[in-house]
């Protein structure tokens, strides 16, 4: 794993920077690979940076979005990330429809909706049950109690290692979200964190030693790239 940790000024640096790392994996990908695949985060964070991508003249045929979690609502409910993502960016530009790769939530039963992406992700990059595939870009938020995706403290996605997908649990309520060896298997993953509230969980997600079933953030190692993109307010204390 290579890891970079970056501490930006303000969150429009934290936005510009991110836009650059993102476009530069885009380009390579693309040149390599003839397609960029990326998973997205929900939650406040990255909204800015979204709407900064829609502004970028690209190849969006060669692009294709995935989402990390997701909330079990309806795309059209005000929680979704899918809306969110869609409001943002993915309605501003011309990218056909079958590369959005949304969650499915409206099958009823949250452990189905995760069979079904799972499925999905397997027939997407033609992988086998087992087999965990590398998307280029897993861009990641964390929650003020060190969570990541929906990969809350002391639940049981946490011990989940043979899937892609499966359920999480925010305090009772169901959740979709990659698998924490599915999220390493990425070829680079990007933390985008601000606002001093962080900071509590930072200091445990960094610290030398510390429990990862209470900070699940903890549990992402990738065998690729690690990047922490951080504001001065998350990140000045580190
Ligand atoms: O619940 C969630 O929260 C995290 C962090 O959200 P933020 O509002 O503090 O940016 C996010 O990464 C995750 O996708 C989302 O479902």
């Amino acid at each position: 794993m290579n890891k970079t940790v970056e501490v930006l000024p303000d969150r429009s640096a934290l936005v510009a920077r991110s836009l650059e790392l993102i476009l530069s994996k885009l380009e390579t990908a693309i040149e390599q690979r003839g397609r960029f695949t990326i998973a997205l985060a929900g939650g406040s964070t990255p909204k800015p940076l979204y709407e900064a991508i829609a502004a970028e003249k690209l190849p969006w045929d060669k692009i294709h979005v995935f989402w990390g979690d997701e909330r079990y609502v309806p795309p059209e409910h005000p929680d979704s990330n899918e809306l969110m993502t869609r409001q943002a960016w993915l309605d501003r530009v011309d990218i056909p429809a079958a590369n959005i790769h949304a969650i499915p939530t409206l099958e009823g039963d949250p452990a189905a909706s995760a069979a079904k992406y799972e499925q999905h992700l397997q027939e997407f990059f033609n992988s086998r049950p087992g087999e965990f595939p590398s998307l280029d870009v897993v861009l990641l938020g964390i929650g003020d109690d060190a969570h990541t995706a929906s990969l809350f403290p002391h639940t049981e996605a946490l011990k989940v290692r043979d899937r892609l997908i499966t359920v999480g649990n925010k305090d009772g309520n169901p959740r979709i979200t990659f698998t924490y060896p599915f999220i390493n298997s990425a070829r680079s993953v990007i933390f985008l964190v601000t606002g001093a509230n962080k900071r509590p969980a930072l200091a445990q997600i960094f610290a030398p030693v510390a429990d990862e079933l209470t900070y699940p953030s903890r549990l992402i190692q990738p065998q690729g790239e690690l990047w922490w993109l951080l504001d001065a307010e998350a990140g000045s204390e580190l």
